[in-house]
């Protein structure tokens, strides 16, 4: 690795500056990494050998730790930088603990509670005097909200909320950190105020003993068992039989019901969504872009020094890396891994400015950042999961091995998939949101993610050279006009079906396949513009602008080479443009091989991160494997017991015969 380091052409500590957003940021971030990894109790440990209910135990201790002696220690508290830094490159899949309590439970107090009742229940919370889960989805029930069956009946003679599952189905499942570690639940449940129903509502429900964390009466509590990832996490199940609250404990800000049984509304019902816009506005950079940034790390690393088979007859073996196959499985995901990170960071900020909006009474961006960051998470998601996966398998047999350190990764990212809103729903969201603006554009300018809708001219593309595809400004203009083109054909085709009588839900049904496409191609086509935009007004040295350049050319041309179909139907590109652009992205491939190292090194995540004997800075991949493998459980003993009551019945086979 320290010859491919050599080659690299651009400085690397500027790219990660860049990429931190600054080097104050990338100092802070190296000195809480600093912190974690010199303490033996909280330092990544290698998971990868312990039993589920171990994580389960580790992730606890590990958490209390570091909120009651680390945080302390170093002067930092829960909401200070440093800690959203260790959470933002803490280990995936390794420290899940309290990540409901900390990222959904707090952060959705503050978002539902009126003054008193924050001034009441944070400072608990944030001490962990209370632990808490967001407990929403049900068994039977998790996107369509409106269905949700646990009820909240007022009962006016006792100024109380009767919360009450009426059936299995109604039971929450799926909370995170409600299994074992939550004494609260932050519930949502169909309000009830004289037979009446008002919607979801958010409710302060104890659910355990604060002495005992013995389940309170009417409370049936516990894990749902082992999932495809997030060991360390108790996703658990609730039920609810009549259990009684004080009337104070409906959270208010939003809404109130009097003593007297009288519901004031004051905000939007659509506030209630807003915890979910925050959590889908802020978690991918975290849970997917970081996590696809480790697995490009690790197999980039790992495809160059795995040495495998002649590329030259008779000439000594070549790295992978050598194939243009494997350039073309890892380099794009590394290409996405950047072009991503500085979308979701537009994202989050776009969040941010709306949350100072509504603390001044507007929420008029409220619909299109719900759209954006639907559909964001959804893509996102899926793009960076599907990578993860790609880029196991390009490690070969050892890509399958948790010594790689990807499984885990992987099995962590892909519930980003589903959690926050499932993917296909989300999809289904922003569409409906693009297709009111598409309706509405001949007289409403639309601003934002949509700006592009305005320019409604038909055109095709100009380009006839390779190097014509590898402009920024072209590729630009190539998305946004795919994205406007793919959606004016599902308007048609909604229009056409409700004028020829069929009835609208019909209608959308019918039109949704397509309109999953319509979403995509508009995120990709932000993504695009976005990062495009970025680079032009950035600031560094033209080795590093010259890379980014070639990253976004390349993300670009390998979504561009996956969708082909969509630029020959709408008639934006020929055949031949096609080939130039499939010929653009394998040209960019060899030059971004040169410096993939130093890509993927710039991302700075250290060894103990990314738990990974292919992956390691020094590329020593074949002594950790095996240091490794002899950790193995079933190695303490050189004969196990199986070994032994097998050969006990064979023997005592053979006797008998
Ligand atoms: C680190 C890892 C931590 C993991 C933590 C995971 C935590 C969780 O998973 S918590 C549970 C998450 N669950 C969800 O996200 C549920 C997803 N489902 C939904 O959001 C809703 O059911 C939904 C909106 C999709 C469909 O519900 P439905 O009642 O049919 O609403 P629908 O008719 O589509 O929309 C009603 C209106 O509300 C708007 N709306 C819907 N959601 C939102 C929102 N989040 N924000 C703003 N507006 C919204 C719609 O745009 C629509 O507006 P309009 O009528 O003007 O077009
Ligand atoms: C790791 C993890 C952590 C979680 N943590 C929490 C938590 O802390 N708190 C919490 O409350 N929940 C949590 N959840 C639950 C999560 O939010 C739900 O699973 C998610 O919202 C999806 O709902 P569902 O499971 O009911 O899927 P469903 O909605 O039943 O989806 C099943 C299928 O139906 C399709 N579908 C559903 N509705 C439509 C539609 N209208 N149009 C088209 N297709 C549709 C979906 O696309 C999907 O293919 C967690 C889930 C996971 C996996």
């Amino acid at each position: 690795l320290e010859k491919e380091r050599g080659q690299v052409n651009f400085n690397v500590e500027e790219l990660t500056n860049i990429y931190d957003g600054g080097a104050e940021e990338t100092k802070l971030r190296r000195k809480v990494a600093d912190v974690i990894q010199n303490d033996p109790e909280v330092r990544c440990k290698d998971i990868g050998m312990m039993t589920r209910e171990e994580r389960y135990i580790d992730g606890v201790r590990r958490c209390v730790y570091l909120y009651k002696v680390l945080l302390p220690r170093e002067g930092w508290t829960p909401v200070s930088k440093e800690v959203k830094d260790y959470f933002k490159y803490r280990n995936i899949g390794k420290e899940r603990s309290f990540g409901v309590h900390a990222g959904v439970f707090i952060p959705c107090l503050l978002s539902f509670g009126s003054d008193e009742q924050i001034a009441k229940w944070l400072p608990l919370a944030m001490q962990f005097q209370i632990i808490g889960t967001y407990a929403q989805t049900e068994m039977g029930h998790g996107t369509f909200l409106r269905g949700l069956q646990t009820t909240a009946t007022y009962d006016k003679k006792n100024k109380e909320f009767v919360i009450n599952c009426p059936e299995i189905s109604a039971m929450k499942w799926w909370p995170g950190d409600l299994g074992k570690s939550a004494n609260h639940a932050l519930l949502m449940a169909q309000l009830v105020i004289d037979g009446k129903k008002y919607g979801m509502h958010p409710f302060m429900v104890q659910i355990r003993d604060l002495t005992t964390h013995m389940p309170l009466p009417g409370i049936t509590v516990g894990d749902i068992g082992n999932k495809v990832g997030f060991e360390t996490t108790d996703n658990g199940f609730l039920h609810l039989n009549q259990v009684r609250i004080p009337r104070e404990n409906l959270l208010c800000k939003n809404a109130e019901v009097k003593p007297n049984g009288t519901y004031l509304t004051k905000a939007s019902d659509k506030m209630v969504y807003g915890s979910m816009v925050r959590l889908r506005a802020i978690i991918l950079e975290s849970e997917a872009v970081s996590a696809l940034g480790k697995a490009c790390t690790i197999a980039v690393r790992y495809s160059l020094v795995r040495c495998q088979g002649e590329l030259e007859p008779g000439k000594p073996e070549v790295s992978v890396m050598e194939y243009m196959t494997q350039q073309k499985k890892l380099l794009p995901y590394v290409a996405m891994t950047y072009v991503t990170h500085f979308a979701c960071l537009k994202l989050s900020n776009q969040y941010n400015a709306f949350t100072r909006e509504m603390d001044n009474n507007d929420i008029s961006g409220l619909p299109e950042l719900h759209a954006l960051s639907a559909g964001m998470k959804a893509v996102v998601s899926e793009q960076c999961s599907d990578g993860i996966e790609i880029l196991r398998k390009s490690c070969g047999g050892h890509g399958y091995s948790n010594a790689s350190g990807i499984p885990i990764i992987w099995s962590s990212a892909v519930a980003c998939c589903t959690y926050e809103g499932e993917n296909t729903v989300m999809l289904l969201q922003c569409a409906r949101y693009l297709v009111k603006c598409i309706n509405q554009v001949q007289t409403t300018r639309m601003v934002g993610s949509v700006a592009y809708l305005n320019n409604m001219t038909q055109s095709t593309c100009h380009v006839d050279s390779v190097s014509g595809f590898k402009q920024l400004d072209v590729l630009v203009a190539c998305f946004q006009y795919r994205a406007r083109e793919v959606l004016k054909t599902a308007a048609l085709k909604l229009s056409h079906l409700t004028k020829h009588g069929m009835a609208s839900y019909n209608a959308w049904n019918q039109s949704s396949v397509e309109l999953v496409n319509v979403v995509k191609a508009h995120i990709t086509q932000f993504i695009v513009t976005t990062f495009a935009s970025g680079i032009t007004e950035l600031e560094c040295t033209k080795p590093v602008k010259n890379v980014l350049q070639q990253l976004c050319a390349l993300y670009a041309l390998s979504c561009i080479n996956a969708s082909t179909g969509d630029f020959l139907k709408v008639g934006y590109l020929s055949p031949r443009q096609c080939d130039l652009a499939h010929e653009a992205e394998l040209e960019l491939l060899s030059c971004i091989r040169p410096n993939a190292v130093g890509l993927v090194d710039a991302f700075d995540f250290s060894d103990d991160l990314l738990q990974s004997c292919l992956g390691a800075y020094d590329g020593n991949v074949y002594e950790r494997l095996f240091a490794w493998a002899k950790k193995s459980p079933l190695n303490k003993t050189e004969v196990t017991i199986y070994q032994q009551y097998i050969q006990i019945r064979l023997i005592g086979r053979r006797k008998a015969f």
